[in-house]
């Protein structure tokens, strides 16, 4: 129920600054004290202000008003007014100076002033002195007018501040000028949002303004959703119409977006203009690189090989050996396979062959950088090869603000870079990554294309080697430790979608049962408890893969399940955060790269500590491997359990023990390349529980293959693209 409460600011206990976000307690008129949430501005407290929107019950701090919208009350007493003009808003009056514009003109002293500010003069103010006062004014005037026409076309007062914050005094301007601006301008603005507020504007469908947004909307969703790089004049039609639900004028629309190039055609195929320019700069700086060549004595590399593999006590394979000599030889090499082939082996290979031919030590001299995508991947690296290996954000150093250290003007200064899982960088990590590598650096880029693409759009090593001007190896064959693992056999088979029965049968390191969803609920319970009891870690060394977040077997579900059976403290005191609670000992997931407090997207922690700090907020710690982090409730969106995370999530990770569920409300979601992601996950032991039917259909399903150029650009060798004018970035923020 909408209800209005009025009263002056006593104290704010939160504020932040970037979204006004604020807790404050407010004294009623008869002198109650309520606590008001929501979204306004550090208010002065002098002033009355009128609050509207609703109450609410908080579990922990109680009844609080939740404020929709607000405005300063009409300052009707002469006491209120003197209050007023000595309050923040207005620099340079004091209390005595009010006090005297009051008694001089009166309770409309405001009125007059902006009428004609020289009548200040009357009470000595100087000319300069009375035109800063009118401003200020007028300026807070403008800003509670702005608001209030903000709040009239029903925007909250959340957003009505993001766009004052934004746009000051043009914020209606702007806005009646192109609502949809809010889409490319404003954070968390997405076309629904700016397309609700359009149509309080009163732009209806057949307006070009919102045709235009609805063909932008339409390529944004197939890159950042399906990793698509462009698409053709008919999908955006298609998806246009589905948006509008009409028949407009879209060819239009489409033009003036590709003549104001926010929309780049090429060969009949439609690219967001940022996309197009990462991917061809992208391409281009790659064939640059490939430009230049390092032209090692083979004889005397052909030695090294064999004095490191008897140092080793290893026999590489000719196509190991072949590896070791491309990547030595060459400014840029891509070393491919599946799991077992060997490719850390050979990353090691390089590493040390590359120490003896240089006569440098990597421990002590710093000219190799080891990089993944994860910081997973990159801890996995650096005990596999026992030296520092990091993540290809930290390496570029990223830092809070969203800027990289390391780029075109201050490259990397490492000589020698090996990038591990690199089926996970997309087009934007690509670039930035190849930005910061210069002519006379030597890149290996070690990944299985097999696996899913990136998160984010493009097939950047899937088209690095498709391309067949990058010197690439494919290491197939399976080594011997790795022969016997049957979760390799497995994968293999599928990724070959080669699945017979007779590899569904229980084996050492493979257990299929099938069940419905209740059983399947049980066999996790009881598979993890079996495993605890032999000395597994639910933090360290089980991990359940599901392909979704909801329904009674997707991702929230079982985290809740897993939480409630095997985490005592259940019982104590918890932090919640919409339906989530986290308690102390739970594993916890990190969901955005959140590098001001040093944690990325993707690291596992455990809650550590949950305690109040000294102004009795409660908060949790959480240890990752490198840090530990203190999170308050506002953070928790953050934060995930992560007892059972998504298979996207788990790339670039591996756990001695995997628990697959399949079943048919997954069917959507369940493609070759998914499957095969979360079977070479598991190390020691994979659980397969479910649907078998389902898992052999589904790993005959082909992901969809993404549209993308950087393959063909690659191919035109060449045609360096000379677009040195327009970067990429120019298109970005
Ligand atoms: N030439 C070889 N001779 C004997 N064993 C080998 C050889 N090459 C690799 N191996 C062994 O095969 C196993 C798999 O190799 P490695 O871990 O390098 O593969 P990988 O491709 O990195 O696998 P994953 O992606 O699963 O980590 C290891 O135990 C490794 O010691």
């Amino acid at each position: 129920m909408t209800e209005v409460v009025s009263g002056t600011i006593k104290t704010y206990l939160f504020h932040n600054a970037e979204n006004g976000y604020s807790i404050a307690k407010i004294e009623t008129e008869d002198h109650k004290t309520i606590t008001v949430v929501g979204y306004f501005p550090k208010l002065s407290d002098d002033v009355s202000y009128e609050f509207t929107g609703s109450y609410t019950e908080h579990n922990t701090y109680g009844k609080q008003f939740k404020v929709d919208s607000f405005k300063q009350l009409e300052v009707q007493t002469k006491s209120g007014l003197v209050s007023y003009l000595s309050s923040s808003f207005f620099v340079g009056i004091g209390p005595k100076t009010a006090f005297k514009i009051v008694e001089t003109f009166g309770e409309t002293a405001i009125e007059q002033i902006i009428k004609d500010h020289t009548i200040l003069s009357k009470i000595g103010f100087t000319e300069l002195k009375s035109k800063k006062l009118y401003d200020q004014l007028k300026e807070n005037k403008k800003e509670e007018e702005i608001l209030v026409e903000l709040y009239g076309y029903g925007l909250t007062s959340k957003v009505a501040l993001k766009l004052i914050n934004t746009y000051h005094d043009d914020t209606l301007i702007k806005l009646k000028e192109d609502p949809y601006r809010l889409m490319y301008e404003i954070d968390g603005f997405g076309f629904n949002k700016a397309h609700a507020i359009a149509k309080k504007f009163g732009l209806s469908n057949a307006d070009l303004r919102s045709i235009k947004a609805s063909i932008i909307y339409t390529l944004e969703t197939l890159s950042y959703q399906n990793g698509h790089l462009y698409t053709t004049k008919f999908e955006i039609y298609e998806m246009v119409r589905g948006l509008l639900k009409e028949d407009l004028p879209i060819e239009d629309a489409l033009e003036e977006l590709v003549n104001e190039k926010k929309i780049i055609l090429e060969n009949n195929n439609y690219f967001l203009a940022v996309i197009y320019h990462t991917e061809l700069a992208l391409s281009d700086k790659i064939k640059h690189l490939l430009n230049d060549s390092f032209d090692l004595d083979n004889d005397s590399l052909a030695d090294l090989i064999s004095f490191v593999e008897k140092q080793k006590g290893i026999t590489y394979t000719n196509l190991q050996k072949q590896a070791i000599i491309t990547a030595l030889n060459n400014p840029l090499t891509i070393i491919t396979g599946g799991p077992g082939t060997g490719k850390t082996t050979i990353i090691d290979g390089i590493i040390s062959v590359y120490q003896l031919y240089y006569d440098v030590d990597f421990k002590k001299n710093y000219q190799l950088a080891l990089m993944a995508p994860t910081g997973r991947a990159a801890k996995r690296m650096e005990e596999l090869l026992d030296l520092k290996a990091q993540t290809i954000h930290r390496q570029l150093g990223y830092n809070y603000d969203g800027k990289f250290t390391f780029d075109e003007n201050n490259p990397i200064r490492e000589k020698l870079l090996i990038i591990d899982e690199a089926s996970m960088i997309d087009i934007f990590l690509a670039k930035k990554l190849f930005d910061a590598i210069r002519v006379n650096h030597q890149v290996i880029i070690v990944g299985d294309e097999d696996q899913l693409p990136s998160v984010g759009p493009g097939n950047v090593l899937g088209d690095m080697i498709a391309s067949k001007v990058i010197p690439t190896v494919k290491l197939n064959e399976i080594h011997r430790q790795a022969k016997d693992s049957h979760i390799i056999t497995l994968a293999r088979s599928i990724n070959e979608q080669n699945l017979t029965d007779d590899l569904l049968m229980t084996n050492e390191d493979v257990y299929f049962k099938t069940g419905n969803i209740p059983e399947i609920k049980n066999m996790i319970l009881s598979q993890i408890k079996g495993a605890l009891e032999q000395g597994y870690s639910l933090k360290d060394d089980i991990e359940v893969l599901i392909p979704m977040y909801k329904g009674d077997l997707g991702i929230d579900e079982i985290n809740k399940l897993i939480q409630s059976t095997f985490n005592p403290n259940i019982k104590n005191e918890g932090l919640n955060y919409n339906d989530k609670t986290f308690f102390l000992h739970d594993k916890v997931i990190q969901l955005v790269n959140d590098p001001e407090r040093n944690v990325m997207n993707g690291d596992i922690g455990l809650v550590t500590e949950f305690s109040y700090d000294n102004d009795s907020k409660p908060f949790l710690e959480v240890s990752f491997d490198e840090t530990k982090v203190r999170y308050y409730k506002q953070d928790l969106e953050e934060l995930n359990l992560a007892y059972a995370i998504s298979i996207h999530k788990s790339q670039g990770s591996e756990y001695p023990i995997v628990i697959l569920p399949v079943v048919r409300q997954y069917m959507h979601m369940l493609k070759k390349e998914l499957i095969y992601t979360a079977i070479t996950r598991a190390k020691k032991y994979l659980l397969i529980l479910g649907n078998m039917e389902i898992l052999k259909f589904a790993s005959n399903q082909l992901a969809e293959k993404r549209k993308t150029m950087l393959a063909q650009r690659l191919s035109s060798m060449n045609q360096v693209n000379d677009s040195d004018d327009i970067s990429p970035y120019d298109f970005l923020d």
